[in-house]
C-alpha cells in the first residue's frame, strides 16, 4: 500500500489530522461510497458495452462453424465458469441449440442420454438475464422443471458451477424440503430449479411467490414433464406463467406431439436433434425425434423365467465385484427388499439402494455416494432412470422389464454417457421377450445380442435367503411387500401384450424370494375370478387400470398392496386430479368391476363368541342323584353368580355414565378413615418404641451402678468370717426382737447384718418391678436357700427354734 502525503487544512480533499478514533471515519467511509458509486458505474457502462456487442453478434452465429464455447457470444462471466470447468468444446447439442435459444426461439431439443443437454439449457438461461441485466430484486426470471427431485438437485449443481461470477441467486424447490424455508426465499430468487407438484404448491399456497416476472421456461425430461402423470400438475403450473415467454424443452425422448406443443403454448419453435435444426414450418408436427443410444453402449438381453432372476443378480453381482453397477426393478419394496437380502448375503461389494419412499435427505446422501464410489451396486426404481449423471457406470442391468422403449433408453443411458463406455443387460421373462425385442429392433434400428447363461455358473443364495428370511420376521415381512409389490406393478402396465400377471408362476416367485409360504394376492383372485364368471379368454385390461407403469412414483409415494385399482402418480396431480381422472375413466369402463363375496369361514373361535353374546350357557354339567334327582352343579351356580354380579355392577356403572358417584366417594371416606387410623397406630408405635429405649438406657444406667455398689459390698462381704459365707441366715427373723433378748455383739457383726438386709431389700424391690404377680417370699431368697442350706443345716436350724 502507497503512503499518502500530508495535505494542508482546508484544501479540497485533505483530511483531519489522524486522530484514533477520531472524524476520520466518516471521510473514509463517504470517500468509499463516492468509489463504489464511480466503480459500479464503470461496470455498469462496461457491461452495457459488453451486452451491445454480444447482441449484435447474436444474428451472425452459425452453428456450423463453432468448434469452441469461445466462438459463442456469451458473457464473459459465463466464458470464465466454463473454461473454469473444463467445458471448451461444445457438444452437438449445444452447438445446435444455444444460437437459437440465445436469439430468444423457442427450442425442442433432443439429443442421446449423456450428451449435455443441461449446458444446452442453462447457457442460454444465465445469458438471457445478464443480457436483461437482471438483479436480484427482479424476481424470478427463469424456472426450469425436472420430473425427480435427484436431477434438479444435479441441475443447480451443474447452474451452481457455470454462473459463479454471475450475481443471479438461484433456489432448488423440491419436495422433502423445508416449506416454510422456501416459501420465504422463493421471491428473492432469480432462477428456480423445481420439481413439478412442489412448484404448484408454492404457486397454490406461497402468497410471496410472483411467476409474472419469468421470462424463461425449461421442461428438462420435458416428454416424461409431459405425460399423463404430470399432465394435469403442469396445466395449472402453466396457467399461472405469463404467455410472453421463452420456452427450451430438451429430453432423449423428446415429445412434439401437437397437443403438447399447444399446451405450452410455443411459438415457431426449433426442432434440435431430429436430423438438422429444422423450423416447425419444416417440422410436421406429431412426428417423434430419432430415438438413439450412445454408440459405445454394448446392449444385451437374456431370457429367464421370473424365480430365476435373483439367482442370475447374485451370480452376476459376484462375476462383478470390481465394477459400478444399477439394477433397475418396478417397485421401490424390490429395490428395499434387494438392497436388504443382499446387505446380509454379503456378496463382497459396496451395495445402496436409491428409490422414491426413502426420506429425501437420505435420497441425495444415497446418491452422492454412488456419485463418488468406484465398485458399488445400486439397486434403484426408475427415480434414477432419467437424466442422472453418475460418472463412469460399468453396467446397467435392467432386472425387470421396462414399460417401454423411450424407458428402455433412459434406463440404458446411465452407463456410457458423454463418449465413455458401458454395458446394458436387459432380463425378460419369456412372456416378454417377443413383444420387448421386437420393440426395440423395430423403434431403435438396434440388433440387441441375446445372451445364454450357463446354468452351472449360476450360485444360488436360495437356501441361506431362506434361513435369513426364518431369522428376521421383518425381512420375511419385506419379501412379502417385494412380491405384492411387484405383481400389482406388472397388473397395472399398460401394455398388456407385454405384461401378463396372470402368466406368471406366482408359487415360484414366492419361493426364489425365500418366502415358504405364497402370500395371498387378492387382485389376482378378484381378476381370475372376473375371467371365471365372464368366461371369456384372459383379459385384464380393464379401463380403470389403464395407466401405465411407473410403480414407484418419482415424487416417492408409498404403495398400499391393498389397493386393487390405484392411479399411478396419484402424488403429481395435486388437486385431486388422479380421483377425478380415475372417475371419469370409471365412468368409460364398459362394465363395472363386481368383486364376488367369498364364503365366510366359521371357525370355533367365531360360534364360541357368538354363544357368549346370546349370553347362551356352554358346556352345562347336570349331575343326578341315586334316586335320579336332578343336583344343582354348584360350580355353575357359582359362575352364574358371578356373572350375575359383574353383570349388576356393569350395569350400574352403565347407569351412571361409567362412574358410580355416592358409591366412590363413601370408598374413598372408608379408604381415609382406614388411612387415619393406621397412621395413628403408627406414631403410637413409633412413641412406645423411644419410650423402651429410654427406659431401658435408665436401667442400663442403674444396673451400672448398682453392679459397682455390689463390688464394694462383695470385697466387704469377703472380709466377713468364714462361717457367715457357709451358711447364711439373714432370712431368719431377728432373735432379739423376737425374743427381746438381744445378745451383745460385735458391732461389726450387726453393722454387717443391716447392710446385708438393706442390700436384700433391694433385690426384692427389683424383682417386684419385673413381676408383679410374685409371691411375697422373693424368689432369690428361695433360691439361696436352696443353693446354700444342705439337708443338715435345715434339721438344725429346725430344732433351734423348736427349742427356742
Ligand atoms: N461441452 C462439454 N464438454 C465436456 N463435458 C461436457 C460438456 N457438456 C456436458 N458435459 C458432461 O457430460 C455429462 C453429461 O451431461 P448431461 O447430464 O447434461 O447429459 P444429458 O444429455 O442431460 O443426459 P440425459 O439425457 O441422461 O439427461 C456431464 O458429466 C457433463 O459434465
Amino acid at each position: 500500500m502507497q503512503k499518502q502525503k500530508p495535505r494542508g487544512p482546508g484544501k479540497p480533499g485533505s483530511r483531519a489530522p489522524s486522530k484514533p478514533g477520531g472524524s476520520q471515519r466518516p471521510n473514509n467511509k463517504q470517500h468509499n461510497q463516492k468509489r463504489a458509486k464511480e466503480l459500479s458505474r464503470s461496470k455498469l457502462a462496461a457491461t452495457e458495452t459488453e451486452i451491445q456487442e454480444l447482441r449484435a453478434k447474436y444474428n451472425e452465429i452459425d452453428p456450423e462453424t463453432i468448434k469452441t464455447f469461445a466462438q459463442f457470444p456469451l458473457s464473459q462471466k459465463t466464458q470464465k465458469a466454463l473454461s473454469e470447468a473444463k467445458y471448451t468444446t461444445p457438444t452437438e447439442v449445444q452447438r445446435l441449440s444455444i444460437g437459437h435459444a440465445l436469439q430468444g426461439k423457442d427450442v425442442l431439443g433432443a439429443a442421446i442420454t449423456g450428451s449435455g443437454k443441461t449446458l444446452a439449457f442453462l447457457i442460454p438461461v444465465l445469458e438471457h438475464l445478464y443480457m436483461n441485466k437482471w438483479s436480484r430484486t427482479d424476481g424470478v426470471g427463469a424456472i426450469i422443471i425436472s420430473p425427480t427431485r435427484e436431477l434438479a438437485y444435479q441441475i443447480f449443481e451443474t447452474l451452481k458451477k457455470i454462473g459463479k461470477y454471475h450475481d443471479f441467486s438461484a433456489g432448488l424447490i423440491i419436495g422433502g424440503k423445508n416449506l416454510k424455508f422456501e416459501r420465504t426465499r422463493m421471491d428473492q430468487c432469480n432462477i428456480l430449479i423445481c420439481t413439478p407438484g412442489r412448484l404448484l404448491q408454492h404457486m397454490d399456497e406461497n402468497p410471496l411467490f410472483n411467476a409474472t416476472t419469468m421470462e424463461v421456461l425449461v421442461l428438462d425430461e420435458a416428454d416424461r414433464c409431459l405425460d399423463m402423470g404430470f399432465q394435469k400438475t403442469l396445466n395449472s403450473i402453466i396457467e399461472n406463467f405469463p404467455p410472453d415467454r421463452q420456452t427450451l424443452l430438451f429430453s432423449a425422448t423428446q415429445t412434439n406431439t401437437v397437443e403438447d406443443l399447444a399446451r405450452l403454448n410455443l411459438k415457431n419453435p426449433v426442432y434440435v436433434g431430429y436430423g438438422t435444426a429444422k423450423s416447425v414450418d419444416t417440422k410436421p408436427s406429431g412426428s417423434t425425434a430419432v430415438l438413439a443410444l450412445p454408440e459405445l453402449l454394448q446392449q444385451s438381453y437374456v431370457v429367464l423365467p421370473l424365480e430365476e432372476k435373483i439367482t442370475m443378480l447374485w451370480s452376476f453381482i459376484k462375476n462383478h465385484l470390481k465394477q459400478k453397477i444399477i439394477v433397475f426393478v418396478a417397485s421401490c419394496k424390490q429395490a428395499k427388499y434387494l438392497y436388504e437380502i443382499f446387505c446380509k448375503l454379503r456378496p463382497g461389494v459396496g451395495l445402496l439402494a436409491l428409490y422414491g419412499t426413502l426420506h429425501q435427505d437420505r435420497r441425495i446422501a444415497i446418491y452422492e455416494d454412488f456419485l463418488r464410489k468406484s465398485h458399488v451396486v445400486m439397486f434403484a426404481t426408475d427415480v434414477a432412470s432419467r437424466g442422472l449423471d453418475f460418472p463412469s457406470v460399468n453396467w446397467v442391468l435392467q432386472l425387470d422389464c421396462p414399460e417401454d422403449v423411450p424407458q428402455y433408453i433412459h434406463r440404458a443411458g446411465r452407463s456410457a454417457r458423454n463418449k465413455s463406455r458401458g454395458e446394458c443387460l436387459l432380463v425378460l421373462t419369456p412372456s416378454e421377450e417377443e413383444y420387448m425385442i421386437g420393440a426395440l429392433k423395430e423403434q431403435l434400428n438396434l440388433d440387441i445380442r441375446a445372451v445364454h447363461i450357463d446354468p452351472k455358473k449360476l450360485f444360488s443364495p436360495r437356501v441361506k435367503i431362506e434361513a435369513f428370511l426364518a431369522q428376521f420376521p421383518e425381512l420375511r415381512a419385506s419379501a412379502q411387500r417385494a412380491f405384492l409389490s411387484y405383481l400389482k406393478s406388472v397388473f397395472l402396465m399398460r401394455n398388456k401384450r407385454l405384461f401378463n400377471v396372470l402368466s406368471l408362476d406366482l408359487d415360484a416367485y414366492a419361493q426364489s424370494l425365500g418366502l415358504a409360504v405364497t402370500p395371498r394376492v387378492p387382485f389376482i383372485e378378484k381378476l381370475k375370478w372376473r375371467q371365471k364368471q365372464q368366461n371369456q379368454p384372459e383379459q385384464q385390461t380393464n379401463k380403470t387400470t389403464g395407466f401405465g407403469h411407473d410403480n414407484d412414483d418419482e415424487d416417492g409415494s408409498g404403495e398400499d398392496e391393498d389397493d386393487f385399482i390405484k392411479i399411478k402418480r396419484r402424488d403429481h396431480d395435486v388437486e385431486g386430479g388422479a380421483t377425478e381422472l380415475e372417475q371419469q375413466l370409471g365412468e368409460e369402463s364398459e362394465e363395472p368391476l363386481v368383486v364376488p363375496k367369498r364364503e365366510k369361514l366359521v371357525t370355533k373361535a367365531a360360534l364360541a363368541k357368538k354363544a357368549i353374546k346370546k349370553n347362551l350357557q356352554i358346556n352345562s354339567k347336570v349331575k343326578f342323584d341315586e334316586d335320579g334327582q336332578t343336583l344343582a352343579d354348584e360350580r355353575n351356580q357359582m359362575k352364574a353368580l358371578t356373572a350375575r354380579q359383574q353383570k349388576q355392577q356393569q350395569q350400574q356403572k352403565d347407569d351412571d355414565g361409567g362412574i358410580n358417584l355416592v358409591l366412590s366417594k363413601a370408598l374413598l371416606n372408608e379408604e381415609d378413615q382406614y388411612d387415619k387410623q393406621r397412621f395413628r397406630e403408627l406414631v403410637k408405635k413409633r412413641h412406645k418404641l423411644q419410650r423402651e429405649k429410654l427406659r431401658k438406657k435408665a436401667e442400663q444406667q442403674q444396673s451400672d451402678d448398682d453392679d459397682e455398689q455390689n463390688e464394694d459390698e462383695a470385697q466387704q462381704l469377703d472380709m466377713d468370717s468364714e462361717s457367715e459365707q457357709s451358711v447364711d441366715l439373714s432370712w431368719l427373723p431377728d432373735p432379739d426382737k423376737i425374743y427381746k433378748k438381744r445378745n451383745e455383739k460385735d458391732e461389726d457383726e450387726e453393722e454387717e447384718e443391716e447392710k446385708e438386709d438393706a442390700r436384700q431389700n433391694d433385690e426384692e424391690d427389683e424383682d417386684d418391678d419385673d413381676d408383679d404377680d410374685d409371691d411375697d417370699e422373693p424368689v432369690f431368697k428361695k433360691s439361696r436357700i436352696t443353693d446354700k442350706l444342705t439337708l443338715m443345716d435345715t434339721e438344725a436350724i429346725a430344732a433351734n427354734l423348736l427349742a427356742s
